[in-house]
């Protein structure tokens, strides 16, 4: 058991009162979890602030307190103070757990969209190569190959640390991970040495957190600041922020582009449904992927390998054989002819390169159905501009329900009809349920047509009024498929 004089190694503190030999239990910063022994780390956060609930820690018999006040009453137990206890509990968690990622390789991707791909593909494409490695995403975390569900893109620092911890004892090299916004804003990052970091492109998305875009952008600009001079910042050399991100950066700066000079290009040679033909580097690779926005995500996978120091005779033939990430791009073809595809796409600007991606590669004659909804209690300002995006590439939509949680999934459909102008109205069908809306728009699809189902990807689940019902498109368009 460590002490904790052990845990707080590194950090800036006073011990107002008590004894840093004392042995502690666990870390908690939820007073609930708190019992005998372990140490509570009040946090000030989003809705309360964590040093309210000190009185219920003590009560769950922590022997510790580490707070940002020192008028505190912590009776017989220590109290230490902290000036921010955020991010103090990364660096505590990091010593308790024996700083693991010193001991793995880590790369963080961050951004709008692209996140679960890049880190996906590169915990897929190491594997491949024939690394162990971890990975920490929106769909799933993995150790090794042990696979444990996801509660968060990025989880607070101790679950992070405790995976890490994980990984380094299943004998992973490597560790990938998604770094959201919120987390980089809530320092539950804080603790990490992170070997690399990747930018993939900011979009309006998050708004009902951050409030502002420069808000937004600050937050992710702070991950690529905070990188030490040992790591390599790797971004988007097309996008406008792209640069942006490594104006403070002591990380090696490096950038992929397809279209602008940089460090890491890529062509894209030929696009099909179910894949396209890249000349990466010059050398021409075949992937199952399409869409233009996938091939800055596999370029930016090759640019990671080649920055950890693997070689492109041994990258390239293992990512020709990488298959889409679930609910990412996914195909599913009717016996009769008829495709419909499952994306994530749940920001305007993912639905925008998605429905490109589409138009890429049709031939003229099928229609495309989009069927898409957007989630309740986030961002409202992205509803009208989700209906506009779907509206200008598609033939017809059918707006339906996403996630409506606490809303009502009616108002959620009118906010998004607002973006529909008038002369556009005659393609656009509201069907509330979803299920009935991916029906009609198999029933109005013909052979060869494209079904669009966006926003839900992976989830296998509704959430109405804070009860999560199965539901997966999946599973319901290959039923209606099926049935045809
Ligand atoms: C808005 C937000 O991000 N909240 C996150 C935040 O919680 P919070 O600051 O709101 O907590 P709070 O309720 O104000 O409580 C403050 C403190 O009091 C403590 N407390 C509270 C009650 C009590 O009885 N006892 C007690 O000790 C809490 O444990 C906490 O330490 O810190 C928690 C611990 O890290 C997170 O679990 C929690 O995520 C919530 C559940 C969440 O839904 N977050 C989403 C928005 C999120 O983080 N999403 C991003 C990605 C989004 C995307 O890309 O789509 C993600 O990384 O998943
Ligand atoms: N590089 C990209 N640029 C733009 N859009 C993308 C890109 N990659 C994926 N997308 C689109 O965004 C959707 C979400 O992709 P992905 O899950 O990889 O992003 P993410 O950043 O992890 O999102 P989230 O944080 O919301 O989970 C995809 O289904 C696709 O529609």
């Amino acid at each position: 058991m460590k002490t904790l004089n052990e845990i707080l190694s590194g950090l800036n503190y006073e011990l107002v009162s008590g004894d840093l030999s004392v042995p502690v239990g666990q870390i908690h910063f939820d007073s609930r979890k708190v019992a005998r022994g372990d140490v509570f780390v009040a946090v000030s956060g989003t809705h309360v602030d964590g040093h309210a609930y000190i009185p219920k820690a003590l009560e769950n018999g922590a022997s510790v307190i580490v707070a940002e006040k020192s008028d505190v009453e912590v009776g017989a137990s220590t109290l230490v103070r902290m000036d921010h206890t955020a991010k103090a509990m990364g660096l505590l968690a990091a010593n308790y757990y024996g700083n693991p990622s010193a001991n793995l390789k880590v790369v963080g991707v961050t951004g709008t969209n692209g996140k679960t791909t890049i880190a996906t593909l590169l915990y897929r494409l190491f594997k491949k190569v024939g690394y162990k490695a971890g990975l920490i995403s929106t769909i799933k975390y993995y150790v090794g190959d042990e696979e444990f569900p996801a509660t968060h893109t990025t989880p607070d620092a101790l679950q992070i640390q405790s995976l890490m911890a994980d990984m380094v004892d299943a004998g992973c090299q490597y560790c990938f991970m998604e770094v959201s916004s919120h987390a980089i804003d809530q320092d539950r990052i804080a603790g990490i040495e992170f070997d690399g970091g990747i930018f993939t492109n900011l979009t309006h998305d998050h708004l009902d957190y951050h409030k502002t875009f420069a808000e937004y952008l600050k937050a992710k600009k702070k991950f690529f600041d905070n990188l030490p001079a040992t790591a390599f910042a790797l971004t988007n050399g097309d996008e406008k922020n792209g640069r942006v991100m490594l104006q403070n950066t002591k990380a090696v700066q490096k950038t992929y582009a397809l279209k602008s000079l940089a460090d890491f290009k890529c062509k894209v040679l030929e696009k099909h449904l179910d894949g396209m033909l890249l000349d990466v580097d010059g050398t021409e690779v075949w992937t199952h992927f399409s869409g233009i926005f996938n091939a800055y995500n596999l370029l930016s996978v090759y640019a990671t390998a080649l920055l950890l120091g693997e070689k492109a005779d041994d990258v390239l033939p293992a990512m020709s054989e990488l298959r889409p990430v679930a609910g990412r791009f996914e195909i599913l073809r009717s016996p009769d002819g008829k495709y419909a595809i499952v994306d994530y796409a749940h920001t305007p600007d993912a639905l925008k390169n998605v429905l490109s991606g589409i138009s890429e590669i049709r031939t003229g004659n099928e229609q495309v159905i989009t069927v898409v909804g957007a989630g309740g209690d986030r961002d409202k300002t992205k509803r009208p501009v989700m209906a506009k995006e779907a509206v200008l590439q598609s033939d017809r939509v059918i707006l339906t329900s996403d996630n409506p949680r606490t809303e009502v999934p009616e108002q959620i459909i009118a906010d998004m009809e607002v973006g529909v102008e008038a002369h556009q109205r005659k393609k656009v069908l509201s069907i509330v349920n979803r299920k009935e809306a991916i029906r009609t728009a198999c029933m109005l699809a013909q052979p060869g047509d494209i079904i669009l189902v966006a926003g839900k990807g992976h989830e296998d689940y509704q959430e109405i009024n804070g009860v999560k019902y199965h539901f997966d498109d999946k599973e319901v368009i290959s039923e209606i498929f099926n049935a045809i």
